[in-house]
């Protein structure tokens, strides 16, 4: 089901989550230029590699606030821009009016400004979801025609949230309005009715729905999950390929049932890093994963210049001298989707300044012990006796800690909370029917860790792939049932994966 919401529904919950304090209106501005802006680029994928002159029409509220943030990020990419300015600076709202002043090209007067636009594209920030009556300022009206033109002569138009005189709630053009079409609309967080009906779809021309981190919660479902068949005609390393740090001799246990995990969620290859120590054993009990040893930072740096390495994770079995710290700074130089887990949590709660080069490719999956260890204040205020209502939730602490430490985050536990540094949250509650009270056994993390890393190699966002991992993971541990012991977790994937996947 695809939830649609009314511009009314949208301002409150725009307000709700900047009451909440997990957002701030300017925040939410700059997430949906940059959104416009990533549209933009995907959907003419030519402008994006000519670096194209772009003409944005800015109206006299938050819509034309989004313009300004539009314009300064294409010139960010170096193209040529030039913004068309209605409504007078002073009267702008806070937000719009800070991005006015952060935009620093080429700003016309719609009065004088020259038209027909001989550039490449047009953006029609004038009016959004607040349009209160018809439009009728002759001036306003003029460049709507010259942007409608633009559409029919170009092609390449976008109107932000949506077209301007449209009504988001109808779909109607305001009696006697002028009204703009575009070949694209980008809208926020979630569609709005006047998208769909009446005369929404002849003026939209297509539509993009963009997120722009609007703090929502939602239970990780498996009708939320994708189609994770591989694709049919495709070479292994197309579906990513995963390393695995694994720890000393005797100690790879945790790291093979990470690695074995990441290979069965469908990552094309997987590769167990190990020092020269443990080779013999890691060799004897590995077939289809590949081993590779490591017994420095730059043996790790050399193995990470294989630009075909799409994710890493680091933590089960690791150790915790200051050899593996070493080990967890180069993974983190990197930039790459990197999973953190058990030993490598610790490193980063020893060393505040190796946590504050966790970016947002990070996904950490502390339990309650690590997370307290990372997190002590946040810890301390989830274990205080709720006195009053609301009361502090884990959904609230793990969005909190994400935010503090720039990274996904995933709190373990029978009700798994994932959080990015944007606000957006999910929750996996192992209870009623999806109860796996089994998965309480030794190295079950590890393949947790293990399927999240699986699923950065094949491309998920940090985001789905703790998410779609922490479903997984106790999709397996259902399937097998009593008895369970983390061995098996791999096992199960095979028979959970064809109940989600479509069959070729
Ligand atoms: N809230 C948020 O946090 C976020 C909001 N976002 C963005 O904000 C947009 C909503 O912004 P908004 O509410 O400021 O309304 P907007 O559409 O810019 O117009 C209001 C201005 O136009 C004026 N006006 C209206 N009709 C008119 C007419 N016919 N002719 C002339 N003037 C007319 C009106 O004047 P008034 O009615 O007050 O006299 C007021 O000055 C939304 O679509 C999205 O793009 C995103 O950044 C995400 C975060
Ligand atoms: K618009």
């Amino acid at each position: 089901m695809t939830e649609i919401l009314t511009p009314a529904q949208m301002r409150a919950t725009e307000q709700a989550a900047i009451d909440s304090g997990a957002v701030t209106g300017l925040a939410l501005m700059e997430q949906a230029g940059a959104a416009t802006r990533d549209s933009i680029l995907s959907y003419w994928p030519g402008l994006a590699r000519d670096r194209a002159h772009a003409r944005v029409l800015c109206g006299p509220g938050n819509n034309g606030g989004d313009g300004y943030v539009i314009a300064r990020l294409l010139m960010d990419r170096g193209w040529k821009v030039q913004v068309v300015a209605f409504g007078a600076p002073d009267h702008l709202p806070p937000d719009a009016r800070r991005n006015f002043d952060r935009y620093e090209g080429a700003l016309l007067d719609g009065a004088t400004a020259p038209r027909p636009f001989e550039g490449d594209l047009s953006v029609d920030a004038v009016f959004g979801t607040g349009l209160s009556r018809p439009i009728s300022d002759p001036t306003i009206c003029g460049w709507l025609v010259e942007h409608d033109r633009f559409t029919t002569r170009v092609g390449a138009s976008v109107a932000v949230d949506i077209p301007s005189g449209l009504d988001a709630n109808s779909g109607k053009v305001l009696d006697g309005s002028a009204c703009a079409r575009s070949a694209l609309t980008v809208t926020f967080h979630r569609a709005k009715p006047g998208h769909y009906l009446a005369q929404g779809p002849d003026y939209c021309g297509a539509l993009h729905v963009a997120g722009i981190g609007l703090m929502t919660f939602r239970l990780i479902s498996p009708d939320w999950l994708p189609d994770l068949s591989k694709a049919r005609l495709a070479h292994k390393y197309d579906h990513g390929h995963a390393l695995v740090l694994a720890g000393g001799h005797g100690k790879g246990g945790a790291a093979r049932l990470c690695a074995r995990a990441a290979l069965r969620t469908g990552a094309g290859a997987v590769t167990l890093l190990c020092p020269s120590n443990a080779l013999t054993e890691n060799a004897s009990q590995l077939d289809a994963i590949m081993l590779r040893q490591c017994d420095s930072p730059e043996d790790l740096r050399n193995c990470l210049a294989d630009t075909r390495l799409s994710s890493v994770c680091l933590g089960p079995g690791l150790g915790l001298g200051p050899e593996q710290a070493a080990l967890v700074a180069t993974a983190l130089a990197h930039g790459r989707g990197l999973v953190l887990d058990a030993d490598a949590i610790t490193h980063l709660a020893r060393s505040p300044e190796m946590a504050q080069t966790l970016h947002e490719g990070c996904v950490l999956t502390p339990h309650a012990g690590e997370f307290a260890r990372l997190f002590p204040e946040i810890a301390a205020r989830l274990d205080a006796p709720a006195t009053r209502g609301p009361a502090y939730s884990k959904l609230d602490a793990t969005r909190d800690a994400a935010r503090l430490i720039g990274a996904t985050v995933l709190f373990k536990g029978p009700d798994t909370v994932v959080a990015t540094p944007n606000g957006q949250a999910a929750l996996h509650a192992a209870c009623y029917d999806r109860a796996a009270p089994w998965l309480a056994t030794a190295g079950a993390g590890d393949v947790l860790a293990g399927l999240i890393c699986g699923l950065l190699a094949r491309g998920y966002s940090p985001f789905h792939a703790a998410c779609w991992g922490a479903y997984l993971h106790v999709d397996c541990a259902r399937t097998f049932g009593p008895g369970l012991t983390a061995d098996d977790l791999p096992d199960m994937l095979p028979r959970v994966l064809a109940q989600l996947t479509v069959p070729v």
